[in-house]
């Protein structure tokens, strides 16, 4: 399981983590909550390496991660999708997906079909160029690249946002998939309440900084939710 631990993040003098403390059980969704600017992507940053933490710990299956640079991470097994997404819109789609064999060992550099089985489009569409591709199909290629390294934590920045209902359906199910057949811990960092309240198993909330809100998904009270999302 991922441990994170008293964790603070800085950008120069402006503190956007406080004393932030939360874990993301294998076999189990981890949503965490807030409206925008509250410090959601910066949490995922301190996880995936992509921004120093200044104080606390994040370590996951017991090894610590902090000090790990973001390919470290992905060797140990933390899968990333990013927020906005960031597919290589020159690349194709196969290339793109490709780009996630870098942590792997040379005998597990191939694209797992199951990929093609959640996001089928992907296939059609393997020699099309990433930046042919519609802001839904782009998602399904970051989370399917993320797939490529063979994550045991996959971790997602608002997987939602800017997406077409009926995308959002098939990402919901994609996610659900991968924690029952593969048993791997998934952090998703959400403003959509709905998403997050019909997928995880257990819900944070986040607000300027600070966890208000820990708790099991089926009791969450959803007033309250509300009521942290808007400004
Ligand atoms: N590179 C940066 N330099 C300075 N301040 C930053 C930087 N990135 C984020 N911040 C600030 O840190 C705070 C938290 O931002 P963060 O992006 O983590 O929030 P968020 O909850 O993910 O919001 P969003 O949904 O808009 O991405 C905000 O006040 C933001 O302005």
């Amino acid at each position: 399981m991922l441990t994170i631990e008293n964790v603070n993040l800085h950008y120069g003098a402006a503190q956007a983590l406080r004393n932030v403390s939360l874990t993301a059980e294998m076999g189990r969704i981890t949503c965490v909550l807030g409206r925008n600017g509250v410090g959601k992507s910066s949490l995922l940053r301190a996880v995936t390496g992509q921004h120093p933490i200044s104080g606390g710990t994040i370590s996951f299956g017991g090894d610590k991660l902090d000090g790990l640079a973001p390919y470290g991470r992905a060797k140990r097994g933390v899968g990333y999708v990013p927020q906005g997404r960031e597919i290589f819109p020159l690349l194709t789609v196969r290339e793109n997906l490709e780009t996630g064999f870098a942590p792997l060992p040379r005998n597990d550099r191939n694209i797992p079909d199951e990929i093609f089985s959640l996001f089928p489009v992907l296939q059609t569409m393997l020699s099309r160029r990433g930046g042919d591709l519609s802001g839904g199909q782009q998602q399904q290629l970051a989370i399917g690249r993320a797939m490529v390294t063979r994550p045991k934590i996959l971790v997602l920045d608002e997987p939602t946002e800017g997406i077409q209902p009926s995308i959002i359906k098939d990402i919901g199910r994609a996610i659900r998939y991968l924690r029952d057949s593969t048993g791997m811990a998934i952090l998703l960092v959400e403003q959509y309440l709905d998403f997050c309240r019909e997928l995880a198993d257990k819900v944070y909330i986040m607000d300027r900084g600070v966890i208000v809100h820990e708790g099991e998904a089926e009791t969450l009270d959803t007033p309250e939710a509300r009521r942290h999302l808007t400004v």
